[in-house]
């Protein structure tokens, strides 16, 4: 059986890192196993220029440990103000790598997103022009629309029409959840890519609400059956070019999730690269976990791969209850339980 994988350091190309005294915990997570991250742009105020972009940016570096070369990669935040002139500000600065779309009302801090597509046509066709990606948040937030079926009608009415009419722009499906989505990436041009994240292939629905609610599961777009686990099982395990590694790791404190009324995001930061091992291993397909981790998301971002290499190795270990979280806490996905690979520390 085998014992040690070494794969070349991996990106994340889906994170929340939030701010202030928690960038502390999150940035080191995020360094300790990923050399870049696509950095989500929803705080509050979110990110939406240039200007906003490096501040933030400069906060991040701030927070990293000592000696740590993490580079993370800026997002705007698309409202239904952004111009074609904040897109190409943001290009030409080189450190703003995406913009993001949020249909608003679509998730966590989504009220300043974007309320009709039309909107931001200009906006897309600039981005379209200087080679920005498209990043999006694919759910309608129509309220008589079931929340389980919100990412196929976002297919079907709005994400096959931006994949038609910008023929040139770059577009990654975040975090897709559903055999539509994959189907709907596979099948589309070379342009579309999406990204995957650990829980959307290690659970389904029934984790989250058979024998209890387990609000740690809650996260958008919120977990489906199992059919369609496997079927984001099989796109991520693939070898397609299209999928890759997207944590959408997004901490919220331990009383905002068991609450009444929980927020949506798992934290998966703390143990990210040894719970898709795991997920891979499932599938007997650890040699396809660098590609999908290390490889494809820098090729579609049009990036350099990185040279650096780490390695896993089997070990039982087991996953702290909870983190410090600024002056609260934060409970990992799988708080408490035991993992079977491990990160080995850098030298
Ligand atoms: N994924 C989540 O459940 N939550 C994210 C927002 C998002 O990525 O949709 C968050 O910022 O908390
Ligand atoms: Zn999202
Ligand atoms: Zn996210």
């Amino acid at each position: 059986m085998q014992d040690r994988i070494t794969l070349v350091r991996p990106d994340d190309w889906h994170i929340h890192l939030r701010d202030g005294a928690v960038l502390a915990h999150t940035v080191a997570d995020a360094a300790r196993q990923f050399a870049r991250a696509i950095i989500m742009p929803n705080l509050l105020p979110p990110v939406r220029n240039r200007d906003e972009a490096a501040a933030y940016r400069e906060r991040i570096l701030a927070a990293r440990p000592q000696g740590s070369r993490f580079e993370p990669l800026m997002v705007l935040y698309l409202t239904d103000a952004t111009s074609p002139e904040d897109v190409r500000q943001a290009k030409a600065s080189g450190f703003v790598h995406a913009a993001k779309l949020y249909p608003a009302g679509a998730t966590t801090n989504s009220s300043s997103g974007v309320t009709r597509l039309e909107n931001i046509f200009p906006t897309l066709e600039a981005m379209a022009e200087v080679g920005l990606p498209l990043l999006v948040h694919g759910e309608v937030t129509r309220s008589e629309i079931d929340i389980f079926d919100r990412e196929k009608h976002f297919i079907d009415e709005q994400l096959s029409q931006v994949v038609q009419r910008f023929p040139g722009l770059k577009i990654v499906f975040e975090h897709i959840t559903t055999r539509d989505a994959a189907q709907f990436v596979t099948e589309a041009p070379a342009n579309v890519g999406a990204t995957i994240t650990a829980h959307h292939l290690l659970y389904n629905r029934n984790h989250l609400l058979a024998g209890g609610i387990r609000p740690h599961f809650y996260c958008l777009p919120v977990l489906k059956r199992n059919t369609h686990q496997e079927a984001l099982l099989d796109a991520a395990t693939s070898g397609n070019r299209k999928f890759f590694l997207g944590t959408d790791s997004a901490p919220h404190t331990r009383h905002a999730k068991e609450s009444a009324c929980g927020c949506a995001g798992c934290y998966t930061a703390y143990s990210a690269i040894e719970l898709y091992a795991q997920a891979f291993e499932q599938r007997n397909a650890l040699e396809r976990l660098e590609a999908f981790a290390s490889f494809h998301g820098p090729d579609f971002y049009g990036l350099p791969r990185n040279t650096e290499r780490v390695t896993l190795r089997r070990e039982d270990w087991t996953l702290p209850e909870s983190l410090p979280f600024g002056d609260q806490q934060v409970i990992p996905l799988r708080a408490g339980e035991t993992l079977h690979w491990r990160l080995e520390a850098q030298a």
